[in-house]
């Protein structure tokens, strides 16, 4: 496992070119990923079938050889753990029953065990089919990005009511916070000791939090994960994706103590070169680019590849795919990036 290149990064050695994965590989810019999703039935269905999880998994694999396989699921399994009504809606995404106050101390965290069995079997599977170099990613929600959807009962543009939630009830949020906190490190553990090679915490929604509740809300919760996993599993590695979290991102690294952060595309390429000073960092072309291919994916590529290139780094997006996405621009961007 140790020689598996997107590890080695992790460790902090620079490999050229860089160890490639998209956020959200496994999705619907596939049409094998149609046909599965279709033979599932639901979208939860697809999470907790370990034949049909481990199949999407290996999907973009199969078709791109990318250097990294990230374990299929959601971020949402653990409020449905939780009991907490979730339901995916066609075209209109996740759905829950908004937590209220007094319903946090009555949560059943033990419940998580059971239920999330069969994600803890496909990453099993999955080390056993994938090819000896690739790299297998498991990975949770960062609580702050999961209380987002628990609070509002779904997606909103800004999270204002998981925010306002916060200003109004601190001391209900940090108990809501501290126990995903436990949840999700527990689950990352069993990941790790399934298979996984390293795991990612994609907080999609630091960045609506002011410095101070960043501070609260993004860093202690995952600093938390990061202790617990490492307590279990020392030498665990951790990739860190606070999407939107800018200049911040510096003291989100030397405070959570994960080995990458994740970048979205619109960290300065500049800043992304001071971060790599400290460490491992992964991004961050914009999923436009790829949508549109031709010189805006070339140009996009090309500029990240030559300011990176002299340090530790994975290429990705800045955020995941979309069903947009062309299947021949996924192909010319992993050219461009291995020079073929
Ligand atoms: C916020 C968030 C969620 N889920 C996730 C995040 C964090 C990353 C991000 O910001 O994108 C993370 C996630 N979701 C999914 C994965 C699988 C692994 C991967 O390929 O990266 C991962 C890592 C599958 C998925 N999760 C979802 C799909 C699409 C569902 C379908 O097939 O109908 C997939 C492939 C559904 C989902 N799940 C979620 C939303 C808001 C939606 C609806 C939006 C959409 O439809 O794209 C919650």
């Amino acid at each position: 496992m140790a020689d598996r290149k997107l590890v080695r990064v992790l460790n902090g050695e620079t490999v050229f070119p860089p160890p490639t994965w998209l956020m959200r590989q496994a999705g619907r810019y596939l049409p094998e990923y149609r046909a599965t999703r279709e033979q599932a039935g639901g979208f939860l269905d697809l999470c907790y079938n370990p034949d049909l999880a481990t199949e999407v998994t290996l999907q973009p694999i199969r078709r791109f050889g990318f250097d990294a396989a990230i374990l299929f699921s959601d971020i949402l399994v653990i409020p449905d753990a939780l009991d907490r009504g979730l339901t995916f809606v066609k075209g209109e995404g996740p759905q829950l029953t908004p937590i209220r106050v007094d319903e946090i101390d009555r949560l059943e965290p033990n419940r998580a065990e059971t239920h999330l069995a069969p994600v803890i079997a496909t990453v099993g599977r999955l080390r056993d089919a994938l090819p000896d170099e690739t790299t297998l990613i498991g990975f949770c929600g960062a609580p702050w990005t999961v209380a987002t959807y628990m609070i509002a009962g779904h997606g909103t543009p800004d999270q204002a009511p998981a925010r306002l939630f916060g200003y109004r009830h601190p001391e209900a949020m940090e108990r809501l916070l501290a126990i995903l906190a436990e949840m999700s490190a527990d689950y990352l553990i069993r990941q790790l000791q399934a298979g996984a090679d390293c795991v990612q915490i994609f907080d999609s929604w630091a960045g609506v939090l002011d410095e101070a509740s960043f501070e609260a809300y993004a860093i202690g919760p995952v600093k938390r994960i990061v202790d617990r996993v490492r307590a279990a599993i020392p030498d665990a590695k951790i990739i860190g994706f606070a999407k939107g979290a800018g200049p911040l991102l510096k003291t989100y690294r030397e405070k959570t103590g994960v080995n990458a952060v994740g970048l979205d595309w619109q960290v300065p390429l500049s800043f992304a070169k001071e971060l790599q000073a400290q460490g491992a960092v992964q991004g961050n072309l914009d999923p436009l680019r790829l949508i549109a291919g031709g010189k805006a994916l070339e140009e996009g590529v090309d500029r990240i590849l030559e300011t990176l290139k002299d340090g530790p780094h994975i290429f990705n997006l800045g955020h995941g795919i979309t069903p947009e996405a062309p299947i021949e621009h996924v192909e010319a961007l992993l050219k461009r990036i291995r020079g073929l």
